[in-house]
C-alpha cells in the first residue's frame, strides 16, 4: 500500500484575475492529520476541492491515494465535508444517511453512522429543521458513511458550539486511532490546528508560507511584540538589538519582533535612546500566521 495519501505539488489554479493557488505543494502521509490554515481567502477551499477533483489544477500534480483524485473519489475511498454541502429539505437525517451508506455499497450501517455522527437522537428530524451545527454533524455522517481512507474536511466545526466542537474532535480521533484514517482539514482556527493536526500547512495568498509541527509554528508565536515611537528610526540598528528577530518602521513608528524582550527593551534605551509610547505585548498565534503570510517569517 502506498504511503502517501496526498501528493499536492507546484498546484496552481487560478478564477480571472485571481491567483487561487500559486505553485503551492506539501505532501500528507497515510494516518497523518494535517491541518490547512490560512486567513479567507487564503486558498484553503480551492487547494481541498482540487484534491476532491471538483476543479482542476492549471498546473502541479495532484495524486490522492496514489491515484487521480477522480478515481479515488469514485473508488469510494475519499469523504468529504464541504463548507456548502446542501441537505435536501423535506428527508429525514435517516433516509439521507441510509442513502449514503447504500452508496458506498453499506460499508457501515445506517445505525453506526448516526452513533458515529451523534445524531441517534435525532434521526427522525427533518434536514430543514436542523440548527447549523446539527447540520455540520449531518454533513459529518455522509462524508463517513463509506468508511473512507482519506477524510477531507472544510471547515467543519464553523456551526459548532465549544462542547459541540469537543465531541466533533473526539469522534475523529476514534477514526484515526480505530480505522487508521488519514485526515486533512481547512480550518482559521489556529487552536483548533495547533490542537488536532499533527503538521499544519499554513496557506497565504494561494502560496504555503510554512509546514512544520505545531510546536514549531507556536515557537514562531511564542516571541514578543515591541512597539514604540522613535526619532529617525534606523531598522539595521534595530535589528542588531539582542533578541530581535523582525523590524517594521514607518515613519516614527517601530515595532520589533524580539525573542528576549527583557534584552530588547534593555537596549533600545541604552543604545538607541529617544524611546516614547513603549509597549510590550505577546506575539500569538494570530501574530505569527499574519507573519508567516507576509512571507517576513523565515
Ligand atoms: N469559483 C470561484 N470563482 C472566482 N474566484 C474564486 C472562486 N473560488 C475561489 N475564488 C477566489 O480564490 C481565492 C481563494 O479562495 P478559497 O475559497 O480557496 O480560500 P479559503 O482559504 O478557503 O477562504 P475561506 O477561509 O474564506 O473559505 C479567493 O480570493 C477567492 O475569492
Amino acid at each position: 500500500m502506498e504511503k502517501t495519501a496526498v501528493e499536492f505539488r507546484e498546484v496552481s489554479r487560478r478564477y480571472g484575475q485571481t491567483q487561487a493557488l500559486d505553485a503551492a505543494g506539501f505532501t500528507v502521509t497515510r494516518g497523518e492529520t494535517v491541518a490547512l490554515l490560512g486567513h479567507n481567502g487564503a486558498g484553503k477551499s480551492t487547494a481541498v476541492a482540487l484534491m476532491l477533483g471538483l476543479a482542476r489544477p492549471d498546473g502541479g500534480r495532484i495524486r490522492i491515494l496514489g491515484d487521480s483524485p477522480a478515481r479515488a473519489v469514485a473508488g469510494g475511498r475519499v469523504g468529504a465535508m464541504l463548507q456548502s454541502g446542501g441537505l435536501p429539505d423535506g428527508a429525514s437525517i435517516r433516509d439521507i444517511v441510509r442513502l449514503a451508506c447504500g452508496l458506498y455499497g453499506n460499508r457501515r450501517t445506517v445505525a453506526e453512522v448516526l452513533a458515529l455522527a451523534g445524531l441517534t437522537g435525532l434521526a427522525g428530524r427533518r434536514a430543514d429543521a436542523l440548527s447549523g451545527g446539527q447540520a455540520q454533524r449531518v454533513r459529518f455522517a455522509i462524508a463517513v458513511a463509506g468508511r473512507p481512507e482519506l477524510l477531507f474536511l472544510d471547515e467543519p466545526t464553523v456551526a459548532m458550539d465549544a462542547q459541540a466542537r469537543r465531541d466533533f474532535w473526539q469522534v475523529v480521533h476514534t477514526l484515526r486511532h480505530d480505522e487508521g484514517v488519514t485526515v486533512v482539514f481547512a480550518t482559521h482556527y489556529l487552536e483548533e490546528a495547533d490542537q488536532f493536526a499533527d503538521r499544519i500547512v499554513v496557506l497565504g495568498h494561494g502560496r504555503v508560507v510554512a509546514d512544520a509541527a505545531p510546536a514549531t509554528i507556536k515557537a514562531l508565536a511564542g516571541g514578543r511584540i515591541i512597539r514604540c515611537v522613535l526619532p529617525a528610526p534606523e531598522p539595521r540598528r534595530l535589528l542588531a538589538l539582542p533578541g530581535v528577530v523582525d523590524v517594521t518602521v514607518r515613519g516614527e513608528q517601530v515595532e520589533l519582533r524580539t525573542d528576549d524582550a527583557d534584552q530588547t527593551v534593555g537596549a533600545l534605551y541604552s543604545v538607541i535612546g529617544g524611546v516614547r509610547d513603549l509597549e510590550v505585548t505577546g506575539a500569538g498565534l494570530d501574530e505569527a500566521l499574519i507573519l508567516l503570510s507576509s512571507g517576513k517569517a523565515a
